[in-house]
């Protein structure tokens, strides 16, 4: 439980960072009990990021105390860990629209306030966007400007953050680089840096050369990341320090709420929870269908336990792509490699190239960061790596930086690639099981977050036709290509349909974005006068591109209509509301097919 030693309320007073100012050392500690549990309040009811923010209550009183925020540059990596931030920069009276639709973001984002320096949301983008400023600042003969760059210990173990240490280190730049050490990403954090940061803490002076200052930064820390005054005092000492400067703080994710604490991994992002005792506030809906992660994951295990040639990879989503499972069953077959997507993909391809048969599950938005490797690394050698896209589609609250809307078109257009979207559980299974047994492509199978369609979702598996398309409804006027999920809500918007409409439409579920079952389309664009797409992915270089591309090649001239992501952000909200947004939800699918009747 949290107890709040309330004397007085100084939350409410601070609008903005030069209220803190003038605030005493324990008025500041007081502030750090009222942000903790105004946090822990709004996120009770509201949902969102928890554990991250809680760890950094003291360390953002401290920054925005010392600092000239917003003319000095402070960014947040993932910025999930910013709740403390914009509540003290002048949004703590709308925090409770936080990742609601029209609401401020979940991540630091620049066109909501001049203290968010540079947007984040995916990972390990920090020091390099702080020393992209910090040299800006020289080059413009600003001397004073100060940049700050406040990292975890799971995104500093990416690829970009080790390239942008690599290259501060022989810069004179006015970078201050925080390692917020907690030992801990979504799940508990994995390698040799974290081994040698473990060590780090218990030795305090490590036997071992700094790493840090081996790259040139001068090196403050470890220290305790809860205690004020001290940091405080080193980062006062800090701001007078020369060049680029790293500092290492030890944080506890959860700080100030026992069960977030204490189970780390459920309170990074908890959902609704009492704000009194911790406990989480579960629906008890009876039975209901499988999450498709959970799908995948217990898939893969049955796969697994037949194929002794499979293997697992995650990079750092071990709970968000269930792949756990695995990994606790099969410790020497499924692997987690940290925050590290490029890694994961060329891992896979090495190990595909020595005849394993390799599932890469990464969520559909972290894979744009791979995209070389997928072409260079698998497609072009044609190894038939296994990718599983998780969280494809619009993800909801999180919003711009993480709706997986443009999968389709990013991989559509590389050679050897399959495509494919299941329409539900039955069909990711299968597609799966046809996989493991050996293509002699690469596959991307893309699938949503959240409840897939059946509750009986274990049937026996069965072979899926590569490239085959499957009719689901036949008409004669208006045919509707879909593919992926997307195809239940047209089904709902078909039946919905008076009956003498409805005979009019036909709907065919494409599976395949590539590649296209051609034979499929022949038949449909001589059957019928209008043809809509639909997808949940970008419209640009999407799906129904692929058709209009079919549609000029075979020099077709019927009315198509493409659905899907518009060539825009889409930011954040419930899917149900971005759906209707975008025209993708029922009501606006039935709206579409009527107006071709
Ligand atoms: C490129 C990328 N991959 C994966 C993620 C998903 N993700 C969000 S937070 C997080 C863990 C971050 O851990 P750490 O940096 O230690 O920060 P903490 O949560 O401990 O504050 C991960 C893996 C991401 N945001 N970006
Ligand atoms: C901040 C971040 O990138 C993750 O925490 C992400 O929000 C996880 O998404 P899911 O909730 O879909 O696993
Ligand atoms: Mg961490």
């Amino acid at each position: 439980m949290y107890f709040c030693l309330v004397k007085r309320d100084i939350l409410k007073h601070i609008n903005s960072s030069k209220d803190l100012k003038n605030l005493s050392i324990p008025e500041l500690e007081q502030l750090a009990h009222e942000l903790r549990a105004f946090i822990i309040n709004i996120v009770a009811t509201k949902e969102g990021h928890l554990g991250a923010s809680l760890g950094v209550v003291e360390l953002t009183i401290a920054i925005h105390y010392i600092f000239n925020t917003p003319k000095d540059k402070l960014i947040w990596d993932v910025g999930h860990q910013a709740y403390g931030h914009k509540i003290l920069t002048g949004r703590r009276d709308v925090f409770d629209t936080n990742r609601r639709l029209n609401g401020i973001s979940g991540f630091p984002n620049i066109f909501e306030s001049e203290y968010d320096a540079f947007g984040t949301g995916h990972s390990s983008t920090s020091i390099s966007a702080a020393l992209g400023m910090a040299m800006a600042a020289q080059i413009q003969g600003d001397k004073k400007q100060q940049h700050i760059a406040v990292i975890g210990d799971a995104s500093i173990a990416s690829g970009m953050a080790f390239e942008a240490l690599n290259h501060a280190g022989v810069t004179n730049a006015n970078l201050l680089v925080i390692l917020n050490d907690n030992a801990i990403g979504i799940d508990p954090s994995i390698g040799a840096l974290k081994d040698y940061l473990t060590q780090t803490k218990l030795d305090h002076k490590p036997e071992r050369d700094n790493i840090f200052e081996a790259l040139n930064f001068d090196y403050s820390g470890p220290i305790d990341g809860h205690d004020l005054p001290n940091l405080i005092h080193e980062l006062e000492r800090l701001k007078n320090v020369e060049g680029p400067k790293f500092l290492h703080i030890v944080t506890t994710k959860g700080k100030g709420l026992k069960k977030a604490e204490e189970d780390q991994i459920t309170y990074h992002a908890p959902g609704k929870f009492n704000a009194q005792t911790g406990d989480r506030i579960t629906s008890k809906d009876n039975i209901t269908p499988p999450k498709y992660q959970d799908v995948f994951g217990h898939t893969i295990i049955e796969l697994a336990e037949q194929n002794p040639k499979i293997v697992g990879i995650t990079p750092a989503m071990p709970t968000g792509s269930s792949l756990k499972y695995m990994i606790a069953q099969m410790p020497d077959r499924a692997f987690d490699v940290g925050i590290a997507e490029q890694h994961a993909v060329t891992l896979a391809a090495g190990m595909a190239k020595q005849g394993l048969v390799p599932f890469c599950n990464i969520y559909s938005t972290f894979l744009q960061r791979a995209y070389d490797q997928v072409i260079h690394d698998v497609a072009i050698q044609k190894l038939p790596v296994i990718f599983c896209l998780d969280r494809a589609g619009l993800v909801g609250n999180d919003g711009a930086t993480h709706h997986g809307v443009y999968d389709i078109a990013f991989l559509r257009c590389i050679p050897n690639i399959i495509l494919y979207a299941p329409m539900n559980e039955v069909d990711l299974r299968n597609i799966m099981y046809t996989a493991q047994k050996g293509l002699n492509n690469p596959i991307a199978i893309r699938y949503p977050r959240g409840l897939s369609e059946n509750v009986n979702w274990k049937q026996p598996f069965k072979d899926i036709e590569i490239g085959k398309g499957r009719v689901l409804k036949e008409g004669d006027k208006t045919a509707i290509l879909s593919i992926g999920t997307i195809g239940n809500i047209v089904n709902f918007a078909i039946d919905q349909l008076p009956q003498k409409e409805k005979d009019n439409v036909g709907h065919y579920n494409m599976q395949f974005i590539k590649p296209l079952d051609q034979k499929l389309l022949h038949v449909v664009f001589s059957t019928y006068n209008t043809i809509i797409t639909y997808e949940d992915g970008s419209i640009h270089g999407g799906f129904g591109s692929a058709i209009l591309e079919f549609a000029a090649q075979h020099d077709y001239h019927l009315k198509i209509i493409i659905k899907g992501i518009p060539d825009d952000f889409i930011e954040h909200g419930k899917t149900q509301e971005l759906k209707a947004i975008v025209n993708i939800d029922q009501d606006s699918i039935y709206d579409t097919i009527l107006s071709t009747l």
